[in-house]
């Protein structure tokens, strides 16, 4: 690409126009204007009285602005915060499941072992104070605390549940009583299942209608705490 030169005309500012008349009375007069009044009786830089005042009930308003911040943090904080942990987190189900809960307030620690998840499912919480990604496979008991636990970690289509079908029992069994083995008060522990499992304790979530749904139904069956 060529630039054109940029080339500075000076004869621009040697301008060869005069100024009119009406322009040098104008000068003139804010010449004359300027010599009578004098230097003290331009506008004053300073702040006026009424000024003063109003900075003083800016400085009052910002203190009221801080008092009410720091009331609001002591009501923030006496709201009841939940810690859940989402296993299978940044899957389908589960990313939304954490949008939901991190949208409430709540702080969310994510589990998942990415076998189906992806990171971008929950990328746009990365970073924020509430939020936790933790690279585990649930197979492997994990310690951690957490009041409530939405249990969503398994492989949940035909083509990923007989990928490896003992993992996959592995995963919804040892790794359902991993999970468990984390929470003191089972109540707050929640399953997810598809519809062909009838439990109190599973949040729905599809109907696996195909010839292989008897194997995940078996598999989650286990899952039952
Ligand atoms: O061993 C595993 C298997 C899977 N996972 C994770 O579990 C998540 C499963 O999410 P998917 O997007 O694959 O599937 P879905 O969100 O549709 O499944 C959801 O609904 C159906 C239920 O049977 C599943 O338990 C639930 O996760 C993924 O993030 C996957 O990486 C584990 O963390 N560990």
């Amino acid at each position: 690409m060529k630039y054109a030169p940029m080339i500075f005309n000076w004869s621009l500012l040697v301008s060869s126009k005069k100024p009119s008349d009406e322009e040098v009375a104008y000068v003139d007069d804010k010449a004359r204007h300027y010599s009578e009044i004098g230097p003290e009786r331009l506008p004053s830089l300073s702040p006026s009285a009424k000024e003063h005042q109003d900075i003083k009930s800016l400085d009052e308003a910002l203190l009221k602005i801080k008092d009410l911040e720091r009331r609001l943090k002591d009501i923030e904080f006496r709201i009841p915060k939940k810690y859940p942990e989402v296993t299978g987190g940044a899957g389908f189900v589960g990313s939304h499941l954490v949008d939901r809960l991190m949208m409430e307030g709540h702080e969310v620690i994510v589990v998942d072992n990415f076998f189906t998840g992806r990171k971008r499912n929950v990328e746009h919480w990365i970073g924020h104070e509430n939020f936790e990604l933790i690279h585990h496979d649930i197979v492997n008991p994990l310690y951690i605390e957490v009041d409530q636990i939405y249990h969503l970690a398994s492989p949940a289509s035909p083509p990923h549940y007989m990928y490896n079908p003992v993992k996959t029992i592995k995963t919804n069994t040892v790794g359902t009583i991993n999970m468990l083995g984390q929470i003191w008060n089972q109540e707050l522990f929640s399953v997810a299942c598809s519809e062909e499992v009838k439990s109190e304790r599973c949040l729905p979530t599809a109907r696996e209608g195909n010839d292989q749904a008897g194997f995940t139904f078996v598999s989650k069956m286990n899952q039952e705490p």
